[in-house]
């Protein structure tokens, strides 16, 4: 049994269908993103699975409960942050939020120790009334990680976080699955989509696009890659010289099977120096999925060989 079971989600908001029948199973400690561009469904999808927000059809599952009535035994278990909703009192200071909320659980964090580990410690008498956007954030972050829990939801954690918070925000989330915390986070960072994802969930106006390993977008979106060197002598064989773009003696070919072109152009007798490949990025593979340009056809071996050696 998945910790998250969802099946044929579907999200009507009046006429706008914000989701259209998505379905996917995550296991304990799986590490997922949630990619797509504004208005896909993301928040819509962590909204239904955090139990705050009615699916219209479907159904879904937290830690074996079904969505939206999820006993307070599951809740604890579970830690959010969402955008605008985590209910902070500004009137509280930090240590006393920290307080507030750590009652609600059997065995809290010692709230020290988060502070001190979200780079809060000197700001814990502060109102929260008056801390920046940023100290807020990572003030969230400490609430939903009071209770110890298996499995979070993470809606854009890094969103206007400067970017010493960034790293220290991903550090932290990193060890929390090292830990063995399942977690499901959106972002529009493919930066931290491919630091801290080991499994993309790719929404398009509402459905779900593709899902696998951030290794299998990259080759599922069929882009080359770019091998570049500097020629030192020697032309390139014709058919590779069509795709070349040669800058003086730099040369850029653009490949879908880099292994190959470079034995082609080592047996053509043409002397490469500072030999360099460069696979597609996880960024252009998205805007390329999300274009409908995937290639279907190529499987992913055949965009994504061995480069050993190389
Ligand atoms: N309360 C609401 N009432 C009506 N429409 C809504 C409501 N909430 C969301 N929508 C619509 O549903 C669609 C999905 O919205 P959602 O917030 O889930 O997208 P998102 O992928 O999280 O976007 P973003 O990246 O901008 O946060 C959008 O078209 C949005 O305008």
């Amino acid at each position: 049994m998945g910790i998250l079971e969802v099946s044929d989600l579907r999200k009507q908001y009046g006429s706008i269908p914000a989701l259209k029948g998505i379905s996917f199973t995550v296991g304990v400690a799986e590490r997922v993103v949630v990619l797509g561009p504004n208005g896909s469904g993301k928040t819509t999808t962590l909204d239904i699975l955090g139990g705050f927000l009615r699916p219209t059809a479907g159904w879904a599952r937290v830690l074996g409960a079904y969505v939206p009535h999820l006993p307070p035994g599951v809740r604890r278990q579970m830690g959010f942050v969402f955008q605008d909703k985590a209910g902070l009192y500004p009137e509280l200071t930090v240590r006393e939020t920290l307080e507030l909320f750590g009652g609600y659980y059997p065995d809290p964090l010692p709230a020290p120790e988060l502070l001190e580990k979200l780079g809060l410690a000197d700001r814990r008498d502060r109102w929260v009334r008056n801390l920046s956007g940023g100290e807020r954030r990572r003030l969230e972050l400490a609430v939903a990680l009071l209770g110890r829990p298996r499995l979070i939801f993470l809606d854009e954690p890094t969103a206007s976080l400067d970017p010493e918070a960034r790293l220290l925000i991903w550090a932290l989330i990193e060890e929390l699955a090292d830990r063995g915390v399942t977690f499901v986070l959106t972002t529009h960072n493919l930066e931290e989509a491919r630091r801290l994802g080991r499994r993309v969930l790719l929404l398009r106006g509402g459905e779900l696009i593709f899902d696998g390993s951030p290794q299998t977008m990259i080759a599922q979106a069929g882009l080359p890659y770019q091998i570049s060197f500097r020629r030192t002598e020697a032309t390139l064989p014709p058919a590779l010289a069509v795709r070349a773009r040669v800058e003086g003696d730099r040369v850029t070919l653009p490949s879908l099977r880099p292994d190959e072109d470079l034995m082609a152009l080592r047996g053509s007798g043409v002397g490469l120096e500072e030999v360099s490949i460069q696979p597609p990025t996880l960024e252009e593979a998205y805007l390329a999925l999300l274009k409908g340009a995937s290639h279907e056809h190529h499987s992913p071996n055949a965009v994504a060989p061995s480069l050993a050696g190389q």
